[in-house]
């Protein structure tokens, strides 16, 4: 045996103890080893005797036995230390071991304590593991013993409240650092756990030792001994702050997209055919699909009939190229009603570029198409009979004689206006007016072609487009069924009601420059049937386009003249029969253009009531002849009256009374010397405010002729009505008055009732000595005509006074 020999019981103790038994020297040197020693380690117990026990010590701790060594040398006592051995296979032991010293021998107890070391190292490197996942997942563990009822805290858990690791906080303490709206919830959770073992799991507010609010999730448990009683409360708390924050951002994001106007869907771009993935309320609310139904599918199902093919090819082509696309297309909701959907469809890329999904905003924009869509027919179409105004009018007619032009056919353009539609408008009311009109556009639509265009064109205009003929003749039968068509009877509120059509007709082959003269072509023939007695038509020739021309000459030239005042008054006398005096003159204007000479008054001026343009020519006229008749009158012996034609707009314009007062003012002219001749046509339009004005211009001094008499109406019974002063009889019943005794009789008739009715009568156009003789006889009348004078200058009309003041007393009159 290499070992001691046993000495008594002791010695079984030595040689069948687990631990580690040895006698060294002074020096280190093994004396004796127990059996352990050889199990232990693995060395052959003999071979070690003699030899130093720092031979199966590691070097790290040879300097721990040399202390320990030179310790015991000096017999003083050494505290059990740790050191490692080294087995024979060369692996570690770990040692506690205890020496004292003996007579000449150290007696050594070492003991294995390699596997709590293990455990030991194990604990603490699960430590520093916990810290380490503790630190970087920001979570804290904490424990309350239930029997001290005080939180210990990990590092973490105090660095999250802001105070120092080893913070010891009570209960109170630590249930403080919660904010108030969480504190009653972790009191609440707390104690359940305490007293119920009720786990807890969550997500609260604390507010750090620095005032700083951070989200923390707070998980607790009830850790129970064997008997089941509750011995701790341990749990985690993490920092969930930035989470938090993102969570709320992320739950702003969602609701926003949630309650956003606009249709959004996601398309999952990574998966076969873009299936969505999402969609919020407002695409169900506008296609009507729930989200039940679309997830999953391909947007495709939005498409229909009418979705463009190059809108979608458009579409199409952005998604593949996964660039952002904005289409306007035709979409259809569940039910089937179609859409305008306005889309944008953008790509969402990942972190690294990759395209992992597509959103889609859409908006219906539906109304809004159907609002610029109504704008657009109301900028185009005429609001009562729902017919293409002149706008789309002049579009049709452009387009019309550009397929003429170009496939060699006609276009005829029809303007149609309805005969004495004014006086039915004036006495029916407008609704009878509307009603007819809206009739009469039904009616021509019906009659005609699809590709045909009514439009309305005025008031009770109409224009009808008839392009693609083959032949101008072709236009006949249209034209004769809409003159019949139109002439049926109309039916209001079980009341019959007959009107009729003119028409004027203009065709063309595509050649004329500017298609909107075939209008005025057709506008000029029409009023050409209307002359010929209404419900008829007329073509337009070339004559009637010389004289379009013409007047739109005349008109320009009209405007220069007003512009560079190229007009002239001249006079011409009026004599009163019985005496042969000049009693007045008629202001007559004269128009002298610089290039075409004279101009007459029979030339312009009814243009110029077209035109509008006889307001500043009358406006000149009356202010230049109530200045000459107080000049005139300055040197006269006898007064003279100054006879001024009113044009009937003139006279019809609210501020003519006015413009009367002015002028008689500003010339200072007497009102009785101031005579307004006035038309017959003037005094039977609007006949009551007709009379007010008479009344008023009576009232003011001023005379009234009624002109032209016998040319128009000559309604013998209105004559009582007006409050006028003289009657003028037209020169055309002068003219043959000496040989024609219907003519004189006529002359006679009105003469002597007109008398009896206390008027003054005028006769016009007295041209030679015999009719001047002859009505003279007859007629203590007043006279006009080329036999007394020609209408003059006023410097010749002064002269023609002062030489002879009474020309017609005698009875040879001057030639003229
Ligand atoms: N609103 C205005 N109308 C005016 C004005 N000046 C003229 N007129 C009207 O133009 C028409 C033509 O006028 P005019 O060529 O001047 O002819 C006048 C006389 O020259 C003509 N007349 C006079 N005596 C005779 C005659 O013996 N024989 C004959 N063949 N013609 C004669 O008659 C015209 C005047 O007619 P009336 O006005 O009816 O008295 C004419 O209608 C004018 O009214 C103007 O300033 N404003």
């Amino acid at each position: 045996m290499p070992f001691v020999k046993s000495q008594g019981k002791l010695d079984q103790f030595f040689l069948l103890s687990q631990d580690l038994f040895f006698c060294i020297d002074f020096t280190g040197i093994f004396l004796n080893v127990n059996p352990m020693f050889e199990t232990l380690l693995g060395y052959s117990a003999s071979e070690w005797i003699g030899k130093s026990c720092g031979k199966v010590v590691d070097h790290r701790d040879i300097a721990v036995i040399v202390e320990a060594l030179a310790r015991l040398q000096s017999q003083k006592k050494v505290p059990p230390f740790d050191v490692r051995a080294i087995t024979a296979e060369g692996k570690i032991v770990w040692l506690e071991v205890t020496a004292a010293v003996g007579e000449q021998v150290i007696y050594v107890i070492a003991r294995d304590f390699s596997r709590r070391k293990a455990v030991e190292k194990q604990l603490i490197r699960n430590q520093r593991l916990f810290q380490i996942a503790g630190e970087t997942a920001l979570i804290g563990g904490w424990y309350v013993d239930m029997s001290e009822m005080l939180p210990i805290w990990s590092n973490e858990v105090c660095r999250l409240h802001g105070v120092l690791p080893g913070f010891q906080p009570t209960v109170k303490e630590a249930i403080d650092f919660y904010a108030p709206s969480s504190e009653p919830r972790i009191r609440e959770v707390f104690e359940d756990c305490c007293k119920h073992g009720i786990s807890f799991d969550e997500e609260l507010e604390i507010i750090t030792r620095q005032e700083v609010r951070l989200w923390v999730r707070v998980i607790g448990r009830a850790v129970r001994d064997e008997l089941g009683q509750i011995i701790q409360v341990q749990g985690s708390t993490q920092d969930i702050t930035e989470r938090k924050a993102t969570e709320r951002q992320l739950t702003l994001l969602e609701r926003s997209v949630e309650s956003s106007t606009n249709g959004v869907v996601i398309v999952d771009a990574q998966r076969h055919d873009l299936p969505i993935v999402y969609i919020n309320a407002a695409f169900e609310r506008i296609t009507g699909y729930s989200r039940d139904m679309v997830l999953g599918q391909n947007c495709r199902f939005l498409q229909g009939k009418e979705s463009d093919p190059a809108t979608l090819a458009k579409l199409r082509k952005g998604i593949h190229s996964q660039q952002e696309v904005h289409v306007v297309i035709r979409n259809y909701r569940r039910n089937g009603a179609p859409f305008w959907n306005d889309l944008y469809i953008s790509p969402v890329r990942d972190a690294i570029g990759a395209v992992t999904h597509f959103v889609g905003v859409q908006n219906d924009i539906t109304a809004q198409r159907e609002y610029q869509a109504q704008l657009r027919h109301n900028a185009n179409h005429d609001a009562l009979t729902g017919l293409p105004n002149r706008l789309l009018l002049d579009q049709r007619l452009e387009q019309g004689c550009l397929m003429a032009k170009r496939y060699h056919r006609y276009i005829a353009v029809l303007f149609v206006d309805l005969d004495d539609f004014k006086p039915i408008n004036d006495t029916l009311g407008h609704e009878v007016g509307d009603h007819i009109l809206i009739e009469v556009a039904k009616r021509l639509e019906e009659e005609l072609r699809p590709w045909d265009t009514v439009a309305r064109f005025g008031g009770d205009e109409f224009i009808v487009l008839l392009p693609d003929l083959a032949y101008e003749k072709d236009v006949m039968q249209v034209v004769e069924r809409l003159l019949a068509c139109l002439s049926a009877p109309y039916w209001y509120r079980g009341g019959e009601l007959r009107i009729t059509a003119s028409m004027g007709i203009a065709t063309d082959d595509g050649t004329i420059n500017e298609p909107r003269q075939l209008i005025q072509q057709a506008d000029l023939a029409m009023y050409k049937a209307k002359r010929q007695g209404r419900n008829t038509y007329q073509w337009y020739t070339d004559e009637l386009n010389r004289k379009v021309f013409e007047r739109v000459n005349l008109r320009h030239a009209l405007q220069q003249a007003i512009e560079q005042s190229q007009f002239e008054l001249h006079y011409q006398p009026q004599i009163y029969g019985p005496t042969g005096q000049v009693s007045g003159v008629e202001a007559l204007i004269r128009w002298y253009h610089p290039e075409r000479g004279n101009i007459s008054p029979g030339q312009f001026i009814s243009l110029a009531e077209d035109t509008g343009q006889i307001m500043p020519i009358s406006e000149w006229v009356l202010e230049r002849a109530c200045r000459d008749a107080v000049r005139l009158n300055a040197s006269a012996t006898m007064p003279v009256t100054m006879a001024v034609n009113i044009s009937p707009m003139q006279f019809q314009r609210s501020g003519f009374l006015a413009s009367i007062q002015r002028v008689l003012k500003q010339s200072g002219l007497a009102p009785e010397l101031l005579e307004l001749e006035l038309t017959e046509g003037v005094l039977m339009e609007s006949t009551e405010h007709a009379i007010q004005t008479l009344q008023d211009l009576r009232s003011l001094g001023v005379h009234i002729a009624l002109d032209d008499f016998g040319t128009g109406f000559s309604s013998l019974s209105y004559l009582k009505h007006l409050p006028i002063n003289k009657l003028k009889i037209d020169r055309s019943f002068v003219r043959d008055v000496v040989t024609d005794p219907r003519d004189a009789a006529i002359v006679d008739g009105v003469v002597t009732m007109v008398a009896k009715l206390g008027l003054e009568v005028l006769i016009e156009g007295v041209e030679t000595a015999e009719q001047y003789e002859y009505l003279n006889a007859r007629h203590s009348t007043y006279f006009q005509g080329f036999y007394f004078a020609r209408p003059m200058s006023f410097s010749a009309l002064r002269s023609f006074l002062d030489e002879s003041p009474h020309p017609f007393s005698g009875p040879e009159p001057p030639s003229t």
